[in-house]
């Protein structure tokens, strides 16, 4: 708990607003959720959660005394600490379109004070957007002290599905801005950086766990380093998917070769999982942004737009796998396990399992799809998608031709799938993120590896 309670403004609920809110009320302060849905914030008054993030709900629950929810924007104004949230999705162009953010500077402005308040970017922007956020509020702001008002950009780097353990154990805090400003924010994060804090039963500190460190630089390094970030785990894996194609076309395993490689500490394990590709609402989003940033300067990016290719390419990759074993799809009832674009999260957000089910209904395919969080959105924001969602993973495989594992929930992972194959009608798996570990009786098809098998069966 803080020895120093601040009082906090956080614009923007969604999945890194809310986050960024209950690990700050978490620590002792004082925290505002400012968001202008209306019906996320009527949700949350109402004590429910409006995304699926585990723990999310008890973390919330248990700090609601130092938690209020609104839509006005009047806390900005006793607030030391503001934190704008808001999304920043991509253009036609993988520019990103800022018009939230820039909303939330030109209501935020009329309420900066006397005292020294301190506007944190905590959304992915393009490098340069800390100091147009300044311009802006220089603008629009009677009672804006540039001594007094700085902004900083703070970005976060919390993963869906693991947002709390990676919000209380990060591996660094990024602050990049002025030296003052700097100074306000660890004394925001001390309980954070010291880790003084209690972890919540819903997120307990790993053993190993030490503390972060803190990386304090420029606006601009720090929003660079945001981008860069995420575009080299978008890369790692896009290389893993590279060299598992190879893997199968040469007998050798992607497991095995990413084991090998990630033991050299200049590489290491993490992120080289081949399968699907990646998805969700960063990396498509992050990369584009990059080699739009890069293009503005006359900058070619080959590198990351090879990245972006090849994410692409693996999705086909599964579709091929599908067509070599069954040849045509017309007619055919194809099976989709998993639609959020990864487990332990609802978000659909350039989920692999859009492209899936748009191309396998394109090629003539009947397509059942399931997921165990995700179908109620997907019913609201796929309605473009032709699909029947299934009520269970019984019914999702019940008389079809083939199954593509495209998420892997655990559920997914410890399924019987020899009970489950007597329904189905064909026995072809594509494996899509190599899950299935023993063999069953079908014929499966991983990524970049032999998938195990007992007696070989035949198609039917
Ligand atoms: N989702 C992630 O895992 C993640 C992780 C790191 C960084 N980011 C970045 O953080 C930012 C937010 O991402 P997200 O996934 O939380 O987005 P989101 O879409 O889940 O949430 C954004 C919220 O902002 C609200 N909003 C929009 N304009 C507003 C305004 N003027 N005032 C108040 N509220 C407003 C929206 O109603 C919405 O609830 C993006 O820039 C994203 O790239 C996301
Ligand atoms: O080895 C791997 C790891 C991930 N993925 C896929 O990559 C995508 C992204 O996964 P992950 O990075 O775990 O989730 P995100 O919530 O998108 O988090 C990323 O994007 C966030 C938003 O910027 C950042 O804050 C995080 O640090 C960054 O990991 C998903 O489709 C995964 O299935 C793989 O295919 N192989």
């Amino acid at each position: 708990m803080t020895k120093d309670p601040m009082t906090v403004a956080v614009i923007g609920t969604g999945y890194v607003g809310l986050g960024t809110a209950a690990l700050l009320a978490h620590i002792g302060h004082t925290v505002t959720g400012i968001d202008i849905s209306e019906e996320k914030i009527n949700l949350l008054r109402a004590g429910q959660v409006p995304i699926h993030e585990p723990g999310l709900d008890d973390l919330l629950a248990s700090v609601q005394d130092r938690l209020t929810w609104t839509t006005s924007y009047d806390s900005v104004h006793t607030a030391d600490v503001i934190f704008i949230c808001v999304g920043t999705p991509p253009g036609p162009d993988g520019t990103p379109d800022l018009q939230y953010v820039v909303s939330a500077a030109a209501r935020i402005a009329p309420h900066l004070n006397g005292h020294a308040q301190v506007i944190v970017n905590k959304s992915t922007v393009p490098i340069g957007t800390g100091d147009y956020v300044q311009r802006l509020l220089e603008d629009h702001a009677p009672g804006y002290d540039h001594e007094r008002h700085r902004v900083v950009s703070n970005p976060e780097f919390l993963r869906e599905g693991t947002a709390l353990q990676d919000s209380l154990y990060p591996d660094r805090i990024v602050l990049g801005g002025h030296p003052d400003a700097l100074q306000i924010m660890a004394r925001l994060y001390a309980p954070l950086i010291e880790q003084t804090f209690t972890a919540p039963a819903a997120a307990p500190r790993p053993e190993t766990y030490t503390r972060p460190t803190v990386v304090n630089t420029t606006l601009q390094s720090a929003e660079m380093i945001k981008y860069a970030a995420n575009a080299f785990l978008a890369l790692k894996i896009s290389f893993a998917n590279e060299i598992a194609g190879l893997c199968e076309r040469v007998g050798a395993d992607i497991e095995e070769v990413a084991t090998g490689i990630g033991l050299d500490g200049r590489i290491g394990t993490r992120f080289l999982n081949a399968g699907a590709g990646w998805g969700g609402s960063c990396f498509g989003k992050d990369t584009a942004g990059l080699i739009s940033a890069g293009r503005e300067h006359g900058y070619d990016m080959p590198i990351l737009q090879a990245a972006i290719d090849i994410n692409t390419r693996q999705r086909q990759v599964i579709i091929d796998k599908l067509m070599r074993q069954l040849r045509t799809l017309k007619g055919k009832r194809v099976t989709v396990l998993g639609m959020a674009f990864k487990p332990d999260t609802d978000d659909l957000r350039d989920a692999p399992a859009h492209d899936l089910i748009t191309r396998l209904h394109q090629l003539g395919a009947t397509v059942t799809a399931h997921d165990p969080i995700a179908m109620p959105r997907a019913a609201r924001e796929w309605t473009h998608l032709t699909y029947r969602e299934a009520s269970s993973v019984q019914d999702a495989l019940h008389r079809a031709d083939a199954v593509i594992i495209v998420t892997e929930w655990s559920d997914y992972r410890t399924l019987d799938w020899n009970a489950h194959l007597k329904g189905m009608r064909g026995r072809l798996i594509i494996d899509a993120r190599n899950i299935i570990r023993t063999p069953i009786d079908a014929h499966v098809e991983q990524i970049g590896r032999e998938a195990p098998v007992g007696e070989r069966r035949a198609l039917t």
